[in-house]
């Protein structure tokens, strides 16, 4: 059995992973277009890693422009069995300080519609379970390597997903805190859908960087705040990606692999060729 791989998702300021060897660029095709850019595959100790800047090098693409779908083909093609996914995120909570991280449990969906966020369709329909979004397995392997490299750590919360690309109005802020919400950001939720229906494991390292627009105390979220923030946490969010790495044993013990065992609705022979071909990494084992 080939060894599996450990996917990596940057965000912003993450867009390279410098302690990755024996290094190489694969630019993948899939047949819905082009990822955020080319996967850096390489190993991380003795672990093989494949990292993807989610708004590619250089920070081009807006939230709503990343190819969600593409990107987590390209991840399944080339063998990723757990995503971990680093992002920046605001504070919705008093005690979740900027600088601290946070290991979303549940994620809220405020999005606009204008984000492919299924493989199905065009002739294939399946429905996953999405009560919980997040891999428990691999959140725990990330709680405890973020203690471990000494970041202060929330284990569970709430990530709300909005569209952006701007932040949002201090109306909006102020009543999503009343919905209890922990944390938000611009681009997980679709990420998150993807992976599972490509049974793959999610979990996210989110960095708060800000308190929002909410905080009488503090000052309203900006791009220069956040930079700031992240500029001194970047090495963290290294550091526990690295102990994550080491901590993943080789088999999965979770059910994220089986996640369309009992998915998909469509009598099989009547699934369009092209579909098939299409979606053969995903659906191809239950065909
Ligand atoms: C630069 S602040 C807004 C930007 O940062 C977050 O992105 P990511 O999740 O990729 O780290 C947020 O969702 C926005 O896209
Ligand atoms: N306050 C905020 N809102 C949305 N996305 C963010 N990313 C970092 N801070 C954010």
């Amino acid at each position: 059995m080939s060894q599996p791989v450990i996917g990596v998702i940057g965000g912003s300021g993450l867009y390279q992973m410098d302690e990755l060897i024996e290094v190489r660029e694969e630019h993948v095709e899939t047949p819905f277009g082009a990822p955020s850019d080319a996967y850096i595959c390489g190993m991380l100790g003795n672990v093989k890693m494949v990292f993807l800047p989610r708004h590619g090098r250089g920070h081009r693409l807006l939230p709503s422009e990343v190819n969600y779908r593409a990107n987590i083909y390209g991840m399944k093609t080339l063998g990723v069995e757990r995503i971990i996914s680093v992002s920046a995120v605001g504070s919705m909570k008093e005690a979740i300080v900027p600088g601290h991280i946070v290991i979303p449990d549940q994620f809220f969906d405020r999005t606009q519609g204008k984000r492919a966020s299924t493989f199905f369709g065009k002739g294939v329909a399946g429905h996953v379970q999405f009560a919980d979004p997040v891999c428990d397995d691999l959140a725990q392997v990330l709680q405890s390597s973020a203690k471990q490299v000494g970041a202060v750590v929330h284990k569970g919360g709430t990530y709300l997903c909005i569209e952006g690309p701007n932040f949002s109005t201090r109306a909006e802020s102020n009543i999503y805190r009343s919905w209890g919400v922990d944390i938000i950001g611009m681009t997980n939720i679709p990420e998150a859908r993807l992976a599972r229906e490509a049974e793959i494991c999610y979990a996210t390292v989110a960095l708060a960087t800000d308190y929002d627009c909410w905080h009488a105390e503090h000052d309203d979220v900006s791009v220069e705040a956040v930079i700031a923030i992240i500029q001194k946490n970047v090495a963290t969010a290294r550091g526990i990606i690295q102990a994550a790495a080491k901590q993943l044993g080789n088999a999965r013990g979770c059910g994220c692999g089986a996640a369309l065992e009992f998915a998909i609705m469509t009598d099989k022979s009547l699934i369009p060729e092209q579909t098939r071909r299409d979606l053969a990494p995903i659906i191809g084992k239950y065909l």
